[in-house]
């Protein structure tokens, strides 16, 4: 009996819930339990999915949530996840290196599993778009903001920032700085994360271009907080650098976790490779198990 299969990429870790497994229900009060660090199993979120029996040649949909329980529409390194945990579950269907379709709300996205044994994953994740409505981002006033959103002006308290902010399935903005440290993500970043000008929530991903081939970040996440990687952050990192001209269409992405790999197309499409391992398989305990139920009662 298997409740829940856990992975981490470079250092972002989520929990799989696989309906094929176990019925749990899955809602904003059990993510936040599942993935509580103390009372839970501990994990920077949850995969929901497959929510439809998986066929070869069919996009496969899941669901993608944040530590804090929202919902999050593309993860570059859970979709990375996913499609290992599919690979390692069914190796005859997933495992042979053909690419095949994950589904979210943000959309469809191919995967490829380049070396199922060492957990290497290709991801596409599209093209992003550098504009305000799409973000979406507001003016200091409070209406909508229009237009690019390279280089903008952001205070945030007594800090004047330039950022260059997008939206690639999911909002990000990219802080360009001497040095990311952990302290700076973790003391400005949910500042940025939560600012008025962002209705829906941001990103944070602070950007040190050492060379037009190597770029270093360290993130914090919408609905997460502090993470030592995150997929779509390194890939708004690598677009928003070569939107300001400062780095090549591959690039390596450093963070605290790891490196990823980021291939940018002549039409600013994407495409994050690197690892991902499992972690454990596991059994919610019965109290555990109890008070997750009991999220599916309170949620009625
Ligand atoms: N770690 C993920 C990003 C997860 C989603 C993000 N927190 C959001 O809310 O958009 C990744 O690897 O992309």
């Amino acid at each position: 009996m298997t409740d829940f299969f856990k992975y981490q990429a470079l250092g972002n870790d989520y929990v799989v819930i696989d309906p094929r497994y176990t019925g749990l229900p899955v809602t904003p009060e059990s993510v936040r339990l599942v993935c509580d660090r103390h009372f839970g199993i501990g994990a920077d979120g949850v995969l929901h999915g497959p929510l439809e029996e998986p066929r070869p040649g069919v996009p496969v949909p899941l669901a993608l949530f944040n530590s804090d329980g929202s919902v999050c529409e593309r993860s570059g390194n859970g979709l990375r996840m996913f499609a290992l945990h599919l690979a390692e579950r069914e190796p005859q269907a997933w495992a042979g290196g053909e690419p095949f379709t994950l589904r979210t709300t943000a959309g469809d996205s191919p995967v490829q599993i380049l070396d199922a044994a060492a957990g290497i994953v290709q991801v596409g994740l599209g093209r992003p778009a550098f504009d305000a409505a799409a973000l979406p981002l507001l003016d200091e006033d409070g209406t909508p903001a229009e237009g690019p959103t390279l280089s903008v002006p952001l205070t945030v308290g007594e800090h004047k920032l330039t950022v260059t902010a997008l939206h690639n399935g999911n909002p990000h903005t990219v802080v360009p700085v001497a040095e990311p440290t952990p302290e700076l993500a973790r003391s400005l970043g949910p500042l940025i994360a939560g600012h008025a000008r962002f209705p829906s929530r941001t990103n944070v991903t602070f950007l040190r271009v050492v060379s037009r081939e190597l770029l270093e970040i360290e993130v914090y996440e919408r609905g997460a907080g502090y993470a030592l990687a995150s997929g779509s952050s390194a890939c708004a990192a690598a677009s928003a650098a070569r939107e300001l001209g400062l780095c090549a269409d591959r690039v390596e992405v450093s963070m605290p976790g790891g490196s990823v790999g980021v291939a940018l197309d002549p039409d600013g499409s994407v495409t994050l490779t690197g690892e991902s391992q499992q972690v454990a398989t596991g059994v919610f305990a019965p109290p555990l198990r109890a008070r997750l139920d009991r999220t599916q009662e309170a949620g009625r």
